[in-house]
């Protein structure tokens, strides 16, 4: 791994998720280093110290380069343990995704602050990539969908079971049931029950998204509306769609240092 000696600044961002903790570590526009830890609700800010410490170690990267930090959460009690963890390890007082951030969208949900930071994060980062009217959709612990239009305006989306969770119960309320592989059956129509439970998965979740989409271009009224999908599952499932033209794995991330960027106070 490569050392970079120079003076840039760099950022840290943070997704918490339900499923994942996935950090990056940026050098302008650059995305130098990105990890995924498991998120879990009982460790302490201690403990995140180690694992952020370990990571910053690995990949040579000086703890005192850190400028600033900039988080998004979807579960309430990490992000204050997240929190203590930068002020205490990283000297720094991190921005969190949520009232009194700029995100330089309009958001039209009934009560703004119910809808998931990570959902914000991933219509600012799709919004500056490619451009409005689009649907994010982020196969995460739930498949979220989220529809920004031409004009910047977050208009809200739907909210799915995801991928792991639902063939997770499957798999615990059926007895009959395996814990399967999730790859790509030869044919829609299994033979024999591995087979069968990843066609109904795979070709299900893809013609979910399909029949989403399809409703949301309706309803949108846009026939030119883009399609992008995140998420540790997207390039699987979206392999099987019509209507996904883009996979960009980092979106969130991307999202988070597009929101930094925006709400950064420099100091003199
Ligand atoms: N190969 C796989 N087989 C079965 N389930 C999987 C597989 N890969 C990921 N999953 C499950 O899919 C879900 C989404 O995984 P992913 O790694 O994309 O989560 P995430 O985007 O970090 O989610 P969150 O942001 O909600 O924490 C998780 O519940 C995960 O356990
Ligand atoms: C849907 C999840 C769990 C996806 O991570 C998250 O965005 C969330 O908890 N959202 C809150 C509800 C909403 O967005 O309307
Ligand atoms: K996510």
């Amino acid at each position: 791994m490569t050392v970079k000696e120079d003076n840039n600044r760099v950022i840290l961002v943070v997704d918490i998720g339900n499923t994942n903790i996935v950090l990056g570590m940026y050098e302008g526009s650059e995305l130098l280093h990105h990890f995924r830890l498991s998120t879990s609700r009982q460790a302490t800010s201690d403990e995140y110290g180690v694992m952020i410490y370990n990571l910053f170690r690995m990949s040579g990267v000086d703890a005192d380069k850190i400028e600033g930090v900039m988080i998004s959460s979807v579960v309430p009690p990490i992000v204050g343990v997240i929190e203590q963890m930068c002020r205490k390890y990283l000297k720094k007082t991190p921005l969190i995704v949520g009232p009194g951030i700029k995100t330089g969208l309009n958001l039209r949900y009934e009560n703004p602050r119910e809808i998931g930071a990570d959902r914000i994060v991933n219509a600012v980062a799709a919004v500056e990539l490619y451009g409005g009217p689009l649907v994010v959709v982020d196969f995460g612990t739930a498949t979220t969908f989220d529809c920004v239009d031409a004009q910047g305006n977050y208009l809200g989306g739907a909210i799915v079971p995801g991928v792991g969770i639902s063939t997770e119960a499957l798999y615990q309320r059926a007895s009959k049931l395996p814990r399967i592989e999730l790859e790509k059956p030869k044919k829609v129509i299994g033979r024999n029950t591995v087979h069968a439970m990843q066609a109904g998965i795979i070709y299900g979740y893809a013609g979910q998204v399909d029949g989403i989409v399809k409703r949301i271009r309706k309803e949108m009224d846009a026939e030119d509306l883009k399609v992008v999908a995140t998420g540790g599952l997207a390039p699987l499932i979206c392999a099987e769609t019509e209507s996904v033209r883009e996979v960009n794995p980092l979106l969130t991330l991307e999202g988070l240092r597009l929101i930094y960027e925006r709400n950064r106070i420099v100091k003199a």
